[in-house]
Formats: C-alpha cells, structure tokens, sequence
C-alpha cells in the first residue's frame, strides 16, 4: 500500500508497513477538511526501565494517557512547542529527538491533528501535575502481541533484572488512544516512523454507547527522505 494521502509524500518507508481496516468499514481513506499541528513527548529512563505519562485531566483525550504535547501556536517551531508542551503540562524538560508523524482524523470533526511525535532519554526537574495532566512513571514494556514477544529480550536474567528493578505498574495500553501500540515499539526501538489512523463511531458492546474506534490504519518505518 503506498502512502496514505496528508502524510509527507517524498518518504521513503520499509517493508513490512503496519495496515489494517475495521471489518465493517469498507471505504477509502477519509477526505480530510483541515490539519492541525501538534506534538507530543514521550521521555523515558532506559537505567531504571520506567516512562513518564501523563493522565489528561479535561479536554481532548481526558481521561487517556499519553505522552506530553498540544497545539503548535503561531511564531514557534515544532521542537520549541513540544518543549514548551512538556514543560506545562509535566514540569521537566528534556533533550527531544523527534522520532515519528502521524496523522489522525476522526469521521465527522472539521479538523485533522498531525503530530510530531519526539523522544527524550535524559531530562531535568522533577514531574510535577499542572491543571491539564498528571505525570507519573510506569514500567517501561511493549503492548501485548505475538511481534512483540517475539522480538523481545530473551535473556531471562536480563528481563528479571529489568522486571525488579523497579516495581511501578505497567503502561495503562488501554487507558492510551487505541493507535499507541501500532507505533510505540517503534519509537521505543528508536526507529523514524509516520502514519495515518482514521476513526469513526462504532457501538461498544460491553457500554452500549458510541466509542471512537480505529477503521483504517497504515504505519510505515521512515528509511529516507527525499531531501535526506
Ligand atoms: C485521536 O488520535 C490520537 N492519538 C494519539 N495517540 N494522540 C493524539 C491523537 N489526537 C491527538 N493526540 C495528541 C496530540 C497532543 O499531544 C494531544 C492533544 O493536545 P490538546 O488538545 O490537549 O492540546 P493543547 O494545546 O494542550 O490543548 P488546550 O487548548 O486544552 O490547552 O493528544
């Protein structure tokens, strides 16, 4: 499948790319009205195997974790709004590396959000909440599925040490937008990713209520660009 309309066209991506469609959706990508920019900052601690996330407390997302970022305001760049981003809502900052594009558009809204995902592994200060997030650690692991335990470490000491070395609970994957573990292996194993996840309403079984759910996705890993 080649590169999913919005996104940058000049990629170039590796085989295999992650795709997928919802069983009951049938149609193409969605024609997309508007783009928004946004980042968002994942700052993890590769000695003591743990990872900031923060909790959203109102708004876009509430009740999600995600990384720390919002929208790009007029007159910075990228990185100095993911910095600033991560400053509000987290109270640290950190040495960004910026790893991933993604795009997502939910059927219905006027507005696409494109964002600039970045990494940090060395940072400074200390979490604090902010009236839009909770920061908290968690135990740095993949999501659930056969790729991921197959790729995993298998050195049993070595996953034992990583395990004890700290008790906090594990990523909360399910508390995360549903698009998260499509691209967090990536971005864990320090891989230039871009994509695109277009939502729409579905009934959910267990609630009965309408839940916006993945209907069609594409993540590719970034090997070049053509003005790299
Ligand atoms: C819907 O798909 C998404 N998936 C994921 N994983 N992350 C997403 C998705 N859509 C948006 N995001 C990210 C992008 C930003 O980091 C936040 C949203 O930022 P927010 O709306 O809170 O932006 P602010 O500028 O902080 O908002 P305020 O105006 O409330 O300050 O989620």
């Amino acid at each position: 499948m080649s590169i999913p309309p919005g996104l940058p066209p000049n990629t170039m991506t590796a085989l295999p790319s992650i795709s997928g469609r919802h069983p009951d959706y049938k149609d193409d990508w969605m024609d997309i009205p508007r783009t928004k920019l946004y980042t968002n900052v994942f700052v993890w601690d590769e000695i003591e195997r743990k990872i900031l996330l923060g909790y959203k407390k109102r708004g876009f997302g509430m009740g999600l974790y995600n990384g720390f970022g919002g929208k790009v305001e007029s007159g910075e760049t990228v990185s100095e709004a993911a910095l600033r981003e991560l400053k509000e809502e987290s109270g640290i900052s950190a040495n960004i590396v910026h790893c991933g594009t993604l795009l997502f558009f939910a059927k219905g809204e006027s507005c696409a959000h494109l964002v600039e995902v970045f990494r940090a592994t060395s940072f400074a200060g200390d979490p604090t909440e902010s009236e839009e997030m909770r920061p908290d650690w968690y135990a740095l692991s993949l999501p659930d599925s056969d790729e991921n335990s197959r790729t995993r470490k298998q050195d049993p000491f070595e996953e034992a040490a990583a395990i004890m070395s700290n008790d906090l609970p594990s990523i909360p994957f399910d508390h995360m937008w549903p698009d998260v573990p499509l691209w967090f292996p990536l971005m864990l194993s320090e891989k230039r990713f871009i994509g695109r996840v277009d939502f729409a309403k579905f009934k959910d079984d267990a609630t009965g209520t309408l839940k916006d759910a993945m209907v069609k996705w594409w993540i590719g890993t970034i090997t070049a660009t053509s003005d790299s």
